[in-house]
């Protein structure tokens, strides 16, 4: 394959599960619908979105293991999705490493190249350089039961890299790490990363894996793209309430649209007064997502413009904040995060920035 592509093209890429491939038969669930964007050489993309929604099966098509439905993959102007998957070439890191128990750490990393048909010292030299990278040199004559759970995944991904490939593909391969671990794994990623300058795509359900290590992120749902965007992109704008609950907008409260116009929008409800961004047009009501730790407590007595008025149900202490779970009058359970003290039964006063109070259409409210 081409090492030096500038871009990787996926255009349209569908599969459909529930009959043969190729077919557009109406009882068939597309389980990816229609993933259409271009990927830069270098970039790191994420695919993000709940158990489900077509992730592992867009990782799938592009790794050739699943043929598609429709559409079709380019490498610049090559056609590669009618190619089997050792001629992609691509690499490949999963959740469960997926290594040989009883070959050392330097024979798992080379396997794929005395597949090939390498010559023994260049294996030799290249399977130093991808332990080098991934800092286990010194284990390279250890089985993998001698390792960490780290360690191992650790050996998966020189596996992939030591072939050299034009594309890294992984599968959730940080799910079977502990928090600790998950963390140092994630920055040992993006730094593998910068140095090799290759491309990656990543899938993952974890929003804080996506925006900690992606250029961009796909966030996808039922099989189709939500939004493509830079990681400030998809959690300070999130392009529908769909997005929003999934980046942390844990606050979802239906408001009176009082007035509107292309830059602001009014809203009201009991003991609620806010002005927010519209972010597509909007009819009488409007879904408002608000994340917790957007709110500050007012001080007692206070009524400042964009506030509700909301009773403490409990408390929950974080250190430096707190998380106060309130209901508003209408019922409705409110998160605030926030510094400050306010006890159970108490009525407060909390308030949010315009900016930060996002209003989309209800009717997306499924
Ligand atoms: N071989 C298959 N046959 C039938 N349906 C399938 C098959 N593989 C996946 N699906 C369905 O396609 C949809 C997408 O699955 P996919 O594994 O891509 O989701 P995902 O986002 O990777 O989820 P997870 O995070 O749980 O792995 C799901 O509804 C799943 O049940």
């Amino acid at each position: 394959m081409k090492p030096d592509f500038k871009t990787l093209r996926l255009d349209r890429v569908t599969r459909r599960f529930g009959g043969p491939a190729k077919t557009t038969d109406a009882p068939q669930i597309a389980a990816l619908d229609g993933l259409q964007m271009d990927i830069a050489r270098g970039e790191f993309i994420a695919l993000l979105g709940p158990s489900g929604c077509g992730k592992s099966t867009a990782l799938n098509c592009i790794a050739g293991l699943l043929p598609l439905s429709d559409g079709g993959i380019y490498l610049d102007d090559h056609r590669i999705d009618t190619l089997p998957p050792e001629q992609r070439g691509f690499g490949m890191v999963f959740q469960n490493y997926a290594l040989f128990p009883h070959m050392t750490v330097a024979r798992n990393v080379g396997f794929g190249l005395l597949m090939r048909g390498t010559p023994a010292a260049e294996i030799q030299t290249r399977v130093k350089r991808a332990l080098d990278l991934v800092q286990l040199a010194q284990h390279m004559n250890k089985l993998p039961g001698q390792l960490s759970g780290g360690q191992q995944q650790r050996v998966a991904i020189a596996r992939a890299i030591v072939i050299e490939p034009p594309l890294i593909l992984m599968d959730e391969p940080l799910s079977n790490l502990d928090a600790k671990l998950r963390l140092e794994m994630r920055s040992e990623i993006r730094r593998i990363h910068g140095e090799l300058g290759r491309t990656t795509l990543y899938v993952t359900h974890d929003q804080d894996e996506a925006l900690s290590l992606a250029d961009r992120i796909v966030v996808m749902k039922d099989g189709k793209v939500q939004q493509i965007g830079t990681p400030p992109e998809v959690y300070g704008q999130p392009s529908n309430l769909a997005v929003a609950r999934f980046m942390g907008y844990r606050n979802e409260l239906i408001l009176d649209v009082v007035a509107q116009d292309g830059q602001a929008v009014s809203l009201a409800g009991p003991g609620i007064n806010l002005v927010g961004i519209p972010k597509m047009r909007l009819n009488a009501r409007a879904a408002v997502s608000i994340r917790p730790e957007e709110f500050s407590i007012c001080a007692d007595g206070s009524n400042p413009s964009n506030s509700i008025s909301a009773r403490v149900e409990s408390v929950e202490y974080y250190g430096r904040e707190s998380l106060f779970m309130l209901r508003t009058q209408d019922n409705t359970r409110l998160y605030v995060r926030a510094e400050g003290k306010a006890s159970p039964g108490e009525t407060i006063r909390v308030a949010v920035a315009a900016d930060r109070v996002l209003a989309y259409p209800s009717e997306q409210v499924a």
